[in-house]
């Protein structure tokens, strides 16, 4: 028995919209019908679901996720956090190692991946620390961590302080064909402050993260992209200045790209309601003029993709306050509303255009086979209802923790259904 989807249609990224009709069976999308002028399909013994005048999309691809399992199972596991991603309609989602212990073994790389085969409802695809312990001290092994699995190195939640060492990193990752992916944050910039410089820091007399110590990374490891031949992928680009740098660099032909996530795209510092660490991210939400920068890089294709940096934390350590609370917010169940009904529904993008950038793209930046609706590529569909407006509820949150700005928020462009390697994993 397959899953017929049946009257939706589908968009390519320079939007063009066909009503389809796809038949799954198994873990594969097996036929795409043009509903207009293909012949019917013969449903007879099968499950349909009925997508009129729904989107019908590849499944959403999650390439920066936090699934805190191992060791901070109160925040999150690999059972709750891809529940949380169906919710989202990511069917694919690559989680960052700073777990505890952190993914800097094979070891730990089996044990996310039986993790995710036995408990997990979404694809899951592990990081391996470029450091040991996310130290700063010592490489990993990068071609076991590779041979088990990996789909690129990162010490995200802290930068590789030293030049030298990501130098390294980066020859190491270049000879083996793997990409370095970094989270860029100068140390001696940011000590104990909690936002971005800015008007809601200066409002409350808060120390502020500056720009720079994002975009000095950034400007360091595309020179050391550009010596090494490595491809260097920039996380949660938040300034105007990284935007500027990485596309210089791309201009100059240095193998370089980029990430942006939903809440720099739609947040500034200006909208931080007051001290609730539920706006505490890192980076943390930066000024207008740079929430313009994130957009445009976006828009012009010198940031490739979205992702979410979805960070959840108990709400007992975001009680702590701004100050003290750590760095994060959920980003799964929210992404594709948010951003629909921001960029999209007030014609700013195309549908075609905010799909792209969270399937197609994605899959192609790190060689993955996903992110298409083809006959032959795996059964990994999200079906969404572009016109029913919903409020953001916290009851109805399926990740384990609640930490995220948007609670009250009312969007619409939400994920009915979520197919993952054919199987129903959200409705
Ligand atoms: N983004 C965050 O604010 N926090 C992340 C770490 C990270 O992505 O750097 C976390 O692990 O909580
Ligand atoms: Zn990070
Ligand atoms: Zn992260």
């Amino acid at each position: 028995m397959g899953i017929w989807i049946v009257n939706g249609f589908t968009v390519s990224a320079d939007n063009v919209q066909t009503k389809q009709h796809i038949f799954v069976e198994g873990d594969k999308i097996v036929q795409v019908l043009n509903a207009e002028t293909d012949a019917q399909p013969n449903t007879e013994g099968h499950t349909v679901l009925d997508a009129s005048g729904k989107l019908v999309a590849p499944g959403f691809i999650d390439m920066h996720v936090h699934l805190r399992e191992p060791g901070f199972e109160h925040k999150e596991t690999i059972a709750t956090g891809t529940r949380s991603a169906a919710r989202g309609g990511f069917t694919t989602i690559a989680c960052m190692p700073n777990t505890r212990p952190v993914i800097d073994t094979v070891d730990t790389v089996n044990y996310i991946k039986d993790k995710a085969e036995t408990e997990g409802v979404v694809r899951v695809i592990p990081y391996g620390c470029i450091t040991k312990n996310e130290l700063g001290r010592e490489l990993t092994d990068f071609a076991a961590l590779k041979e088990a699995g990996v789909v690129g190195y990162t010490d995200d939640g802290v930068g590789v302080q030293s030049a030298q060492m990501m130098k390294d990193a980066m020859a190491l990752a270049a000879s083996l064909g793997m990409p370095i992916i970094a989270h860029c944050e100068d140390n001696t910039l940011v000590e104990g402050a909690a936002v971005t410089e800015g008007a809601f820091a200066k409002k409350h007399g808060l120390k502020g993260i500056p720009n720079e110590s994002e975009a000095i990374h950034v400007g360091r490891d595309v020179l050391l992209a550009e010596a090494t031949g490595v491809h260097y992928h920039v996380c949660h680009v938040s300034t105007e200045q990284s935007v500027r740098l990485i596309r210089h660099a791309k201009q100059f032909g240095i193998k370089v790209t980029a990430e942006v996530c939903p809440h720099h795209l739609v947040l500034s510092d200006e909208d931080i309601p007051g001290m609730d660490a539920n706006w505490k991210m890192n980076p943390p939400l930066r000024t207008p003029r740079d929430v313009q920068a994130v957009i445009e890089g976006l828009e012009d294709g010198t940031i490739d993709m979205i992702v979410t940096d979805h960070a959840p934390h108990s709400e007992e350590e975001k009680e702590k306050g701004m100050q003290l609370a750590p760095f994060g917010i959920l980003g799964f169940e929210t992404a594709f509303p948010l951003l629909y009904s921001k960029f999209v529904v007030t014609g700013k993008w195309t549908l075609g255009f905010l799909v792209d950038r969270m399937t197609a793209k994605p899959a192609d930046v790190f060689g993955l086979p996903y992110g298409t609706l083809h006959a032959g590529s795996a059964a990994d569909i999200t079906i969404v209802d572009l016109e029913t407006e919903q409020e953001v509820l916290k009851e109805e949150i399926v990740s384990k923790s609640k930490n995220t700005p948007f609670i009250g928020w009312k969007l619409q462009g939400w994920p009915v259904t979520t197919i993952a390697s054919g199987n129903i994993v959200w409705s």
